[in-house]
């Protein structure tokens, strides 16, 4: 049943409404360390699952679920399958990177209070979705654009989010007991933080910069710059 259309006014935000929407997005960082012991109510992590579930998506499929680990034994486990894929991976690097890698604080998985599983279901509206037909991994950019508006969301909400990627195909998919059809797109660690680094980590700590946009901006074809 489609309800009636009432439009809003669609105006520019006032000027503190627009600021406070660029801070959230310049000051959000990836949080690997800074975790407090406040605990995380569930009433604020409503709210966060709330702002993720407004994300976009493609032919308004929704195909997130939200998997939410407070258990110290599967934190214990995900930090495992995190320690063990983290051991392959600092091997990959090249020795004179290999000393500032192996330095580096990668997640927080027993640290946060609360650990959020990110999923997509690839099969949610069938097979035939509007706006996927062409290019099914738009189900997974959804995704993450669920991912995006929780980590903005719990900016303003004072509560830190570290997103931890560093697994071995499969590991999350056992650990969570997750179907055939859905993929773990995202393992969040989420506490309440008391500090922030001013700029991303890996920019501190010497691993990498931010690159110049103007350098990233082309016009009307690959290449092509201003
Ligand atoms: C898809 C994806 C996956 C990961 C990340 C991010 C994203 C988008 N990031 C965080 C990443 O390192 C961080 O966003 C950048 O370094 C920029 O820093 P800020 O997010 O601005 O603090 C991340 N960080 C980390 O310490 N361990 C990890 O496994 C991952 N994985």
């Amino acid at each position: 049943m489609s309800e009636p259309i009432r439009p809003v006014a669609a105006g520019a935000f006032s000027d503190d409404e627009r600021a406070a929407v660029y801070r959230a997005i310049f000051s959000r960082r990836d949080v690997r360390s800074q975790f407090t012991d406040r605990p995380l109510g569930e009433d604020v992590l409503m709210r966060l699952l709330t702002a993720a579930h407004h994300a976009p998506s493609v032919g308004f499929m929704q195909p997130w679920n939200f998997i939410i680990i407070r258990d110290d034994a599967v934190k214990a486990r995900v930090q495992q399958a995190f320690a063990a894929a983290n051991a392959e991976a600092e091997a990959m690097f090249d020795p004179d990177r290999r000393p500032l890698y192996s330095s580096l604080k990668l997640e927080g998985i027993l640290q946060a209070p609360v650990s959020l599983c990110i999923t997509c279901d690839r099969s949610r509206g069938g097979p035939v979705v509007l706006g996927r037909t062409h290019a099914p991994e738009m189900d997974l950019y959804s995704t993450v654009c669920a991912v995006q508006n929780l980590w903005l969301a719990a900016r303003a909400e004072g509560i830190g989010v570290g997103w931890v990627s560093i697994f071995r195909p499969g590991a999350l998919t056992e650990i969570l007991h997750l179907p055939g059809n859905v993929v773990p797109v995202a393992w969040l660690c989420l506490g309440y933080v008391d500090e922030l680094y001013d700029q991303p980590e890996l920019a501190a700590k010497g691993w990498a910069d931010r690159l110049p946009l103007t350098d990233l901006i082309y016009h009307e074809a690959w290449g092509r710059s201003g």
